[in-house]
């Protein structure tokens, strides 16, 4: 894998809910030419419907793999999960090139977050399915927070996992919308992320946006580690939910602030916010605009 210099080339890796999404918004630049998008699946027999939306799909199965290193590209975007960004992100930033981070949760495991800070490749974190973090990022770099938490609600389908025993998930599959939502989770990013590695992956975004000032990658993953342990999350299962739902609040000297953000489910996975991709494809085009300016 290595830098193609001025074309306006993107790896994709995974090509699923996200992924092709991301494809249909970037149709403009794509159609006019102004941008090459090459996704890398695991199996492309998964995806012979999948060729009509202006991308080139290559099987690659992991960094490892001699056909990643003949690649080439101005802008790596990972819409894989977790397991993914763990492994081509790291790679993608050693070899120099801008990542772009949509299982933000990958920034909670230490040596993943490091390697991703260690350059020379920029990281690029998504907001993903929230917002206001701008806002929240100006007030903590001022130390002018005290407080950060986040409530995430969704449909109690979304939210099953495989360590769940049976009788947590027949009550979540038998919640009725008379019965109201149901608080499945409070604790921290840190352990969210690691009991719903698909579903919480904005509150690592907040615990990100809302660090504070620090300078380099030493200090940025230091102020990490303890905003993933200071933020505060609440998962709710709620049964009258059709949208995902996200409450974002925090105090501090700089003033109160409330963000409630409700979006419409992926078309094609309805335990993803539809806002994702979206989010995910501002921060594709904002890192262009940066390397077109270098
Ligand atoms: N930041 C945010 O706000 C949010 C982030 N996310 C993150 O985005 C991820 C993707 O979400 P979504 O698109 O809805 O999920 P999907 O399951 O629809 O798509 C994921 C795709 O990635 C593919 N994939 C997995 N591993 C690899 C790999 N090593 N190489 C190539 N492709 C791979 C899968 O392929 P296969 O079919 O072969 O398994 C699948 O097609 C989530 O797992 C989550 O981590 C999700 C929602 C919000
Ligand atoms: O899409 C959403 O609403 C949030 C989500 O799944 C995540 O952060 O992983």
């Amino acid at each position: 894998m290595r830098p193609v210099g001025e074309v306006q080339s993107v790896l994709m890796i995974g090509f699923g809910a996200i992924g092709r999404h991301v494809a249909r918004l970037l149709r403009p630049e794509i159609s006019t030419g102004r941008l090459t998008l090459t996704a890398l699946v695991r199996d492309l027999g998964k995806h012979t419907e999948h060729h009509g939306l202006g991308a080139e799909l290559v099987q690659v199965d992991s960094p490892e793999d001699s056909r990643w290193s003949g690649l080439t590209a101005d802008v790596v975007v990972e819409c894989a999960g977790g397991p993914a960004a763990k492994s081509f992100g790291p790679a993608a930033v050693a070899a120099g090139i801008p990542f772009v981070l949509t299982s933000v949760g990958a920034l909670a495991d230490q040596s993943t977050r490091r390697a991703l800070l260690a350059g020379p490749g920029d990281l690029h974190v998504t907001n993903g399915a929230i917002g206001g973090l701008d806002v929240l990022e100006a007030a903590a770099q001022a130390q002018a927070l005290n407080e950060v938490s986040i409530t995430t609600a969704k449909a109690p389908r979304g939210l099953v996992q495989p360590w769940m025993n049976a009788e947590e998930i027949r009550r979540l599959n038998q919640l009725t919308p008379a019965a109201g939502p149901l608080t499945i989770f409070t604790g921290t990013p840190a352990e969210a992320i690691v009991k719903f590695p698909a579903n919480v992956n904005i509150t690592v975004a907040l615990a990100w946006a809302t660090r504070g000032l620090g300078f380099g990658a030493v200090a940025d993953d230091e102020l990490m580690e303890a905003a993933l342990h200071r933020t505060g999350v609440e998962i709710r299962a709620d049964p009258r939910q059709e949208d995902s739902h996200h409450e974002i609040t925090a105090t501090g000297p700089a003033g109160e602030f409330a963000f409630s953000i409700s979006s419409t489910p992926s078309p094609e996975n309805p335990a993803t916010s539809g806002l994702t991709a979206l989010s995910v494809a501002r921060t594709l085009r904002t890192c262009m605009a940066g390397l077109r300016r270098d």
